[in-house]
């Protein structure tokens, strides 16, 4: 019994990562919340002859709580995409908040939940959960995971172009370790499991570099103003919710990348601070999962030089990215202690 919550589930994201989970044999129960529209997106879903019992809620009458009530697994797509010439960074004022008062009813409501944010900035609205659960005392850094798949998928695919033969590109892993947002997605091209051709320029090579880091870009271009990647990023969601599920079903072997907390496993956590020579509370790397989460997380392993500069230059934008949701979610609660300001 798996009950999967999406949360943002009226959306370009939510609508179709939705469909794939109520598609998954494996989830039972599936929980849509939104502020608009989830009554019909669920109606729509509910007709459809797989096991999920599905059902949409509103904030009135306490949706939130009653979509939350009992879930196993929750995944945030909740909050504004970007538009051209945005980075990621420029939605945290807005999305900062949504993914704070969403974390706040998973807190009280669903603590035990596996959370997979893909709300962006991922950078740092990871920080701003674990800064939630931190103050409910309910932060267990194994379960809470920034969904970073679509830059593996989108390195699959483009790896796969590159060999000419898009058929391989389900079977192509890439590690893509650091974070989500430009220079901070860092593609380990030479741990690629289908090499790529000897005679790969290295100006073609950088090409693919950069089109992994700015795959995101290419389509808020082509959508021209009409928001972010939704189809893909809804298959890349429903791939990972899948691997945590199955996971937690019992199954065992089950690895991929993802931003994750060090703290989730403090030994390898240890190994990867070593290897970045700094310290940063989250960093996404291939991670083995289990039925409580992150079981271990990997060292980047032996890189190419270009790979160690590519990792060096995403440290400090991750740092930044990391302090910022953090803080947000520090300064707030510090201010309600402080209380009002007298006058
Ligand atoms: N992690 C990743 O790789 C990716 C992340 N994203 C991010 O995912 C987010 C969603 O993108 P789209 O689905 O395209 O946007 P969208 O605007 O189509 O959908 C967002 C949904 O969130 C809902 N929402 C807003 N405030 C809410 C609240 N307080 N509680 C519940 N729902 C709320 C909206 O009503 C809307 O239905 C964006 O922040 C985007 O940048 C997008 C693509 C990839
Ligand atoms: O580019 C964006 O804003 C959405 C996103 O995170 C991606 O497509 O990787």
């Amino acid at each position: 019994m798996v009950k999967a919550v999406v949360l943002g589930a009226a959306g370009g994201i939510g609508q179709p990562l939705a469909l794939l989970l109520k598609a998954n044999p494996l989830v039972t129960e599936l929980g849509l919340f939104d502020i608009v529209n989830t009554p019909g997106v669920a109606a729509d879903l509910a007709h459809i002859s797989t096991p999920a019992k599905v059902e949409g809620y509103l904030p009135a009458d306490d949706g939130l709580k009653k979509a939350l009530a009992g879930a196993d697994i929750v995944v945030i797509p909740a909050g504004v995409p970007r538009k051209p010439g945005m980075t990621r960074d420029d939605l945290f004022k807005i999305n900062a908040g949504i993914v704070k008062d969403l974390a706040t009813g998973i807190a009280t409501t669903a603590p035990k939940a596996f959370v997979l944010v893909i709300s962006n900035p991922v950078n740092s609205t990871v920080p701003i959960v674990a800064e939630v659960f931190k103050k409910h005392g309910v932060y267990d850094p194994k379960r809470l995971f920034g969904v970073t798949t679509l830059d593996v998928v989108r390195a699959s695919t483009f790896v796969a172009e590159i060999l000419g033969n898009l058929s391989l590109s389900k079977d192509i892993i890439v590690p893509v370790v650091g974070g989500h947002s430009g220079v901070t997605i860092v593609p380990l091209l030479s741990k690629s499991t289908h090499p790529l051709p000897a005679s790969l320029s290295t100006t073609d090579y950088e090409a693919l570099i950069k089109r992994i880091q700015f795959g995101g870009d290419e389509v808020v271009a082509a959508k021209n103003g009409a928001g972010s990647a939704t189809l893909s990023m809804a298959y890349a969601g429903a791939e990972f919710a899948s691997k945590v599920i199955r996971a937690v079903n019992g199954e065992k072997g089950i690895s991929a990348p993802s931003f994750v907390p060090l703290a989730a496993d403090p030994a390898g956590g240890a190994v990867l601070t070593e290897e970045l020579g700094q310290e940063l509370e989250f960093f996404s790397s291939t991670v083995e999962l289990g039925a409580e989460g992150v079981v271990k997380i990997n060292p980047l392993g032996s890189l190419t030089d270009a790979e160690k500069a590519l990792v060096k230059a995403a440290i400090p934008e991750l740092a930044t990215n990391i302090q910022k949701g953090s803080n947000y979610v520090i300064d707030i609660y510090k201010k309600e202690e402080d209380g009002p300001a007298r006058l």
